[in-house]
């Protein structure tokens, strides 16, 4: 209920109000009937009181067919608000610990007022069906006043079975609910299989594997395990409804069978026996089940979402404001300092850093070096403040990260992550969204693209900029892995136009063509005035471009100098150098040539 301020104080209204005309409806109906029959037996002035009574049918009518437009209305206020709500609760925690958590990303799943299977519901659907609820047990206990008026048994002879079956129903309905719930698992694992069959990218293998068939057994085993408990209970709660029958018709029937016998042929007597017929049937209507599917399904999600509020920090939701447009930044590049700094993953007993000191300086390209899980990618995580050190500190012109302003901090920094996100959108959005928060200026975007190179790329493109980057979408392409690298870079520059001063690169051209790698990384050295730059990259013959070169091993740094220092101390990074320049020799084309001019 408490869902329902964010449909809005006036749609409530209207819904409310509508909900009570057609919630009193039947009881209003019966008693209207009532005083007509009364009239009539009375050969007493009749057109008024038809007129008002066909005002009161047309008004039935009306209320009916606004309910659902009002309804829809309220809910989509409402899970509009909750989506809002939860985005920026999701975003709005400094780090990204927490959401790495599986019990925590199935929370934000349910939370997110869009259900995936047919027994979820939204908050909106939930709290429109709660206000229902209420409405329709008013207009219950205003059909009971009208019974008891003609017999004070009445009330319960009728309630009584009416709630009975209620009851009856709702528990047999949520025990199906819950049988779907259970089965989610294994229509998941069904799912996963058809769709490895079907589906193009996962269909590539399933082809050239051979294991279609072997797919849709397996698929059709899951699917199987799913829906057989429920053939079961939807069998047995079959079987079980000549029980409910007897229980709630027998009295029933008995009750009306006492009205009618009990009215003595005047028209007072039918007049009452109609009104009471009328809302002693109107009981059994109001009090129906399915709103039990409405509320019971919104209720995980409203759980989740209240959880997460607690669980998610730094998070203020309550507001509705529109997001804060970003501080532009610009001005000098940062020096940023790692001191002593320790980390170790949630959940993850290894030490992945230990003790690293590191400097990134203004105006100058850093390249990080190191074995595969040597901790690199782990040390732009610390950097973007997307996890905190579990020992030592990071300072931004020497005030500790943890103090600063972490949104104010992200906006000075241009990030291109290994496992980038390929957006399903327009490759014009794709750049744009490198900088989020101010306005998109195009002509950055278009300035960004030519400094990578992709404004070759779009223009070769169906619908140039507004073409978007997945086949699944109309009039999409994909893009191959080298193109979106381009893509990222793209981003990344147009972060860096917009204002961000540190560019933090992780393998940003490990998909790239060895042209395409040399012609981005002479672009990234003329920027260098303009922006500190860190590089992450296993091509060593890039990595030599660098003003400093620092080699990570043991969660510290071990080796730290020029290329040429470097090569000249002999030490693992020189080993690693000249291994790859051996194989690159050797006709290996995952580097440039040694030789090749710089
Ligand atoms: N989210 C995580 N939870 C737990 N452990 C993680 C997580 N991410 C990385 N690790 C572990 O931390 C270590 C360092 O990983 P990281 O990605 O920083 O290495 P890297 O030097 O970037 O490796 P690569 O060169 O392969 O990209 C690895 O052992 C990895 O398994």
């Amino acid at each position: 209920m408490r869902t329902l301020r964010d449909g809005g104080v006036a749609p409530v209204a209207v819904l409310l109000g509508i909900q009570l005309v057609s919630g009193l409806m039947p009881a209003t109906t019966a008693l209207a009937v009532k005083f007509l029959v009364e009239r009539l037996a009375a050969r007493g002035e009749t057109t008024l009181p038809l007129l008002a009574f066909g005002a009161l049918i047309l008004l039935g009518r009306l209320a009916q067919t606004a309910l659902g437009p009002a309804a829809y209305l309220v809910t989509q206020r409402i899970d509009g608000a909750r989506r809002r709500q939860l985005i920026r609760l999701v975003t709005a925690g400094a780090t990204a610990d927490v959401l790495e958590r599986p019990a925590t990303r199935e929370l934000v799943r349910v939370a997110r007022a869009d259900p995936e299977f047919w027994a979820e519901r939204t908050p909106g659907e939930g709290a429109t069906a709660q206000l229902d609820l209420l409405v329709r047990w008013a207009g219950v206990a205003v059909s009971a006043v009208v019974l008891t008026s003609f017999a004070w048994w009445l009330a319960p002879f009728v309630l009584v079975p009416a709630v009975a079956i209620r009851s009856i129903w709702r528990r047999q309905f949520l025990e199906h609910i819950q049988l779907e719930r259970d089965g989610m698992v294994t229509g998941i694992e069904a799912e996963h299989w058809k769709r490895t069959a079907i589906e193009w990218t996962d269909g590539k293998e399933s082809r050239t594997f051979g294991f279609g068939s072997w797919a849709v057994d397996r698929s059709r085993h899951h699917a199987l395990d799913m829906l057989r408990p429920r053939w079961l209970a939807g069998t047995r709660s079959v079987l079980e409804q000549w029980k409910i029958a007897a229980v709630v018709g027998v009295p029933l029937v008995i009750a009306f069978a006492l009205v009618v016998w009990r009215a003595d042929g005047t028209g007072g007597g039918v007049a009452s026996a109609a009104a009471v017929l009328g809302s002693g049937w109107s009981i059994l209507n109001l009090l129906g089940f399915t709103d039990a599917l409405d509320i019971e399904g919104a209720v995980p999600g409203v759980r989740a979402f209240a959880r997460l509020m607690a669980e998610l920090p730094g998070a203020d939701v309550g507001t509705d404001e529109l997001l804060k447009s970003g501080d532009k930044h610009g001005g000098r590049a940062p020096l940023v300092r790692f001191e002593g700094v320790s980390f170790t993953y949630p959940g993850n007993g290894q030490k992945v850093l230990d003790g690293l000191d590191l400097e990134v300086r203004p105006g100058e390209l850093l390249a990080i070096v190191g074995l595969n899980g040597a901790g690199k990618t782990t040390i732009i995580k610390l950097l973007t403040g997307l996890y905190q050190p579990t020992e030592g500190r990071i300072t931004v012109d020497g005030i500790h990260l943890a103090d600063t302003d972490i949104d104010s901090w992200r906006r000075r920094i241009s990030v291109v992550f290994q496992d980038f996100v390929q957006y399903h959108l327009p490759v014009f959005d794709n750049i744009a969204l490198g900088y989020g928060g101010v306005p998109v200026t195009s002509s950055l975007v278009h300035a960004a693209a030519r400094d990578t190179g992709l404004d070759v790329i779009v223009a070769g493109l169906p619908d140039g900029w507004h073409t978007p980057l997945a086949r699944t979408r109309p009039g999409g392409v994909d893009l191959s892995g080298g193109q979106w690298q381009k893509v990222v870079l793209t981003r990344a520059m147009y972060a860096l136009r917009q204002g961000a001063r540190l560019l933090v690169l992780d393998e940003p051209t490990a998909h790239l063509d060895v042209r395409a790698e040399f012609e981005v990384f002479h672009g990234l050295a003329a920027l260098k005035d303009r922006a500190g730059m860190v590089l992450i990259s296993h091509r060593l013959s890039t990595v030599r471009l660098a003003d400093r070169i620092v080699l990570l091993d043991g969660g510290r740094i071990v080796e730290s100098g020029t290329h040429a220092q470097l090569m000249s101390a002999e030490g693992l990074y020189a080993d690693l150098f000249t291994t790859q320049a051996e194989r690159f020799n050797q006709g290996f084309n995952d580097q440039l040539d040694e030789e090749e001019p710089v």
